[in-house]
């Protein structure tokens, strides 16, 4: 059975949900605590989200430097998959796994809703369940999460096809873009800041298009 490394740094707040919809999506979760020197043999890892160190200096910021990233890191490298998740996703900017910046909203609030997704790349670890142009909503909740890079950087985003999902029915934050997510040119390593570990249930809903994401990640581990 696939192993699935959920990582809890102080101040996770989602990791818990991310195991569950792991299991719900017939993997077998492991959890990580931020300071393991090894990730105990997972196959992939998820970055969850929260508040990671109360979200200090910048979110992200300070559990970059936990010592499991230095792990999570090298297996990137080597190609393993990783999803960073809202929170997560702001951690693999901050590690430089993926170019540019989670910042403030630019309403300034924190925002929480329903989210309409494009997926514009179906070709990663963590997409390829989904059809390329595919609509899909996933819960979006975060004050932080207007995606910036610079001009070259976008350019370079746009040009390689590495955004992986992108805003649709009204840009929440102010991403440049309308970026919701990207890849790195591997596709092994997908950030987004929706939520796809609340949507895996009908009770909760709003849909069931997160497991689209746990199903890929097995159907590409199953291709390795
Ligand atoms: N839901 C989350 O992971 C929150 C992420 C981040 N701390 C923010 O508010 O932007």
């Amino acid at each position: 059975m696939t192993r699935i490394g959920v990582v809890t740094f102080p101040g996770s707040l989602d990791d818990q949900d991310a195991r569950r919809a792991v299991e719900l999506c017939g993997a077998e979760p492991v959890a990580l605590w931020h300071d393991a020197v090894d990730l105990g043999g997972v196959d992939a890892v998820i970055l969850p989200g929260g508040f990671s160190y109360g979200d200090y200096l910048r979110c992200g910021a300070i559990a970059r430097f936990s010592p499991i990233m230095t792990e999570v890191v090298a297996a990137a490298g080597r190609g393993m998959p990783v999803l960073g998740i809202c929170n997560g996703f702001q951690v693999l900017c901050e590690s430089h796994l993926l170019p540019g910046a989670l910042v403030r909203n630019d309403r300034l609030t924190f925002v929480c809703r329903d989210q309409k997704l494009r997926v514009e790349n179906n070709t990663t670890a963590w997409t390829n369940d989904f059809a390329a142009g595919q609509e899909i909503t996933i819960v979006l909740k975060n004050g932080e999460g207007s995606y910036m890079a610079d001009d070259e950087t976008l350019a370079r985003l746009e040009g390689e096809g590495l955004v992986a999902f992108r805003y649709v029915g009204g840009n929440p934050n102010g991403s440049r873009n309308d970026i919701a997510g990207i890849t790195n040119p591997r596709g092994n390593v997908v950030g987004l800041m929706p939520h796809p570990e609340h949507n895996v249930e009908e009770l909760t809903g709003p849909s069931l298009d997160g497991q689209g994401f746990f199903r890929s990640v097995e159907a590409f581990l199953a291709r390795v």
